[in-house]
């Protein structure tokens, strides 16, 4: 359960190098409990090393990040992660309730069933609660399907069961429809704003236009890190920073070398897969 105001991430003056190569540079953001964050940012910008700092997978050189108000570390059992790419061979032999019940190894209960009665024997709280969450993300009928033969929609809902499973109180998805078709994409992210109700997300996306029906602020991500309120990313804006009407965008700030580099307050963006209409 999260406190009434709680400051879920907290990066202050964050910066980032593998080795010599700069990746993130004095970023600062702050996500309080509740809110329903889109990551967006050209290819490179840093935005799956913004979430691995988040997930401390990785050490800043420069700054400080605190997760639900602990060095991240400590606070990793308390988040789900949808990766970019699922990591596991499609072909391994394990059906969708097994691949779910995995999210609750790092939930104490789910971690002595298995070390007390050998993989396979999770507790019947844990089964329960697997099941429950398969519903919860409309994927019930598929509990004994084999995880290879799910389709890129069905096996992003399963992920998404595996990252919920065990109880988070912040979600991280990683370009979670990158590889699902446009309906489906919206089907998921219909998903995301319910379960937002009561769970803080940070999502990646490439696609702010379409993200920002769901989200209820942008964070621009180009080694540096610029946010906007849903509210202010509206057609028009997007217009007058691309000077044409676009679709699919990402954009990014800071550097001087756009296609249309045009000079605003919140930096110059560029387009990338660019539609532009009419
Ligand atoms: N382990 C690593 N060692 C060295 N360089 C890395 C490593 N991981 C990522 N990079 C580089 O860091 C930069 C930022 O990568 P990152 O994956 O954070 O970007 P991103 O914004 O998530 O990109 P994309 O949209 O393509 O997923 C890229 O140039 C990438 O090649």
């Amino acid at each position: 359960m999260q406190g009434q105001s709680q400051r879920v991430i907290e990066a202050e003056h964050l910066s980032f190098a593998y080795g010599a190569v700069p990746i993130l540079e004095d970023v600062n953001l702050q996500i309080e409990a509740g809110e329903f964050l889109g990551l967006v940012g050209p290819n490179a910008g840093g935005k799956s090393t913004l979430l691995k700092l988040m997930l401390g997978l990785l050490t800043p050189q420069q700054g400080r990040i605190r997760v639900l108000g602990r060095p991240p570390k400590q606070a990793r059992h308390r988040l789900g992660y949808v990766p970019q790419y699922p990591s596991f061979p499609r072909d391994f032999p394990i059906d969708v309730l097994n691949v779910v019940l995995m999210g609750r190894l790092g939930v104490g209960a789910g971690l002595s069933a298995v070390l007390g009665t050998g993989f396979g024997g999770w507790r019947r709280r844990d089964r329960e609660i697997a099941r429950r969450t398969l519903l919860e993300v409309e994927a019930g009928d598929l509990e004994s399907a084999p995880i290879g033969s799910l389709s890129g929609g069905q096996l992003q809902r399963v992920l998404l069961a595996r990252a919920l499973v065990g109880e988070p109180e912040l979600l991280i998805l990683d370009e979670p429809t990158a590889n699902i078709d446009q309906r489906l994409e919206g089907e998921i992210f219909e998903l995301l704003a319910r379960l937002n109700t009561n769970l803080t997300i940070v999502v990646v996306s490439h696609d702010i236009g379409f993200i920002s029906s769901y989200v209820n602020r942008v964070a621009c991500l180009n080694r540096t890190l610029i946010c906007h309120q849903t509210e202010s990313i509206d057609g028009e804006m997007i217009n007058t920073l691309y000077g044409e009407p676009v679709r699919m965008i990402t954009h990014d700030h800071g550097t001087d070398d756009h296609e249309h580099g045009q000079s605003t307050g919140a930096g110059a963006h560029h387009a990338r897969g660019v539609t532009p209409h009419g």
